[in-house]
């Protein structure tokens, strides 16, 4: 039986269509190209969360209140993050985000979506023995992260690459982490519940867990000569290729474009190689032609996790705390999505088909 799901139409939505023939993303009425690069993150929060909280305010007053959420949960949490001794720092995301109050409003999604932004930076500076830098309440979410990682002012195109980042990846229709997301929610367990599910979903290898691996494969790779015959060997292993292949799309991931263009910005202002990105576009040319040869039926390309692990490398985040920058953009997509079932949907409960033995079939 295939439990994939793969045909089912689960919900509607206003908030995400994913168009997987024509290569399409649609995020509330604006294509990508409309926003990634063109709004900030904080803009594409105050659309991704319009009509779910009566007192959401106006643009420039949501992206106060953010870096005012941003300033609570430093004081919040952080200290007792830095004692964490999880394995990952997404592990140890997800249990510093733990002790959040649990609730349905703006306040709440505020914080939710605060919490990685200000976490992610936290621990990993903890795990390097630097202490925690304090976010400016005042400055642009996606520079105060960078800012909190380095303990320095980011070169402007670091800033414009993490923000296009976090608007390209904001929300993607119904994948995994979302459906987790609104299955919670339509117990009507809360907003922190559902996206500590919804995050326990993402850092899966198959889902948000991707990014890293392909850093692993890129290094095992090492030079665009070793590309075929190093994917070739892989492939004869029965091994997937990280950051290729979709449920969804049949073509290029249209965000795999977007991202790139941000790296080849940080290329130009000299935090990435150009020597990396050479590397990645031999490795995708070989792997899509070698799995085209392998799977004639199936069309695999990049997806968005392909390009991401350049640009988070580049932007000095660690590997194994990608799917946490992964969360700080996709929280505003949970959180959207997680309303609209608590407010419009029903509790969600499918059915399943028992295939085991009966009692009656018992010796
Ligand atoms: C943000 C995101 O979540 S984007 C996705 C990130 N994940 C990855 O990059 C991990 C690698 N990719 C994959 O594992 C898959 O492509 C998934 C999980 C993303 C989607 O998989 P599904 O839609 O379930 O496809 P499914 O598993 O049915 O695969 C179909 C066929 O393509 C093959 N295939 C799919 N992806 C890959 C891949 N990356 N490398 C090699 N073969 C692949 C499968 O082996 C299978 O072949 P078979 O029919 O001969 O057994
Ligand atoms: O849509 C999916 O299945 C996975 C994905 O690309 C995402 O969550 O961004």
């Amino acid at each position: 039986m295939n439990n994939g799901l793969d045909d089912v139409v689960a919900t509607e939505t206003v908030m995400s269509d994913v168009d997987g023939l024509a290569g399409r993303l649609i995020i509330r009425g604006h294509s990508l190209d409309d926003l990634a690069g063109r709004h900030s993150y904080e803009e594409v929060v105050a659309l991704l969360l319009a009509g779910f909280f009566e007192d959401l305010p106006a643009e420039r007053d949501l992206a106060a209140r953010l870096g005012s959420a941003r300033a609570e949960v430093f004081e919040a949490l952080v200290p007792a993050s830095t004692r964490l001794g999880h394995p990952t720092v997404t592990e140890a995301l997800r249990a510093a985000m733990a002790p959040l109050a649990d609730g349905e409003d703006l306040a709440t999604a505020l914080r939710l979506i605060a919490a990685p932004a200000v976490l992610v930076p936290a621990l990993i500076r903890q795990r390097r023995g630097q202490p925690p830098v304090a976010p400016d309440a005042g400055a642009g979410h996606a520079a105060d992260i960078l800012r909190m990682r380095h303990d320095r002012m980011a070169a402007p195109e670091a800033a414009a690459a993490l923000d296009t980042y976090l608007v390209t990846v904001s929300d993607h229709g119904l994948n995994a982490s979302t459906f987790t997301a609104r299955v919670v929610a339509s117990t009507h367990a809360g907003l922190v519940s559902a996206s500590l599910a919804a995050l326990s979903a993402l850092k899966g290898p198959l889902h948000g867990g991707a990014p890293g691996p392909v850093l692993d494969m890129l290094d095992g790779i090492g030079a665009p000569e070793q590309a075929e015959a190093w994917l070739e060997a892989s492939l004869d292993k029965g091994e997937r290729l990280m950051g290729f292949g979709h449920r969804v799309y049949r073509v290029r991931d249209p965000r795999a474009e977007a991202l790139k263009r941000s790296v080849r910005a940080l290329v130009a202002g000299g935090e990435q190689t150009e020597g990396r990105l050479a590397l990645a576009e031999a490795v995708e040319a070989a792997a899509t032609r070698i799995l085209a040869r392998r799977k004639p039926d199936r069309p695999l390309q990049i997806n968005v996790e392909f390009y991401t692990a350049l640009l988070l490398e580049a932007l000095g985040f660690p590997r194994e705390s990608f799917t946490g920058v992964f969360a700080m953009g996709r929280l505003a997509g949970w959180i959207g999505h997680a309303r609209e079932q608590t407010l419009y949907g029903r509790l969600i409960r499918p059915q399943s088909r028992y295939v085991g033995p009966r009692p009656e079939q018992a010796a």
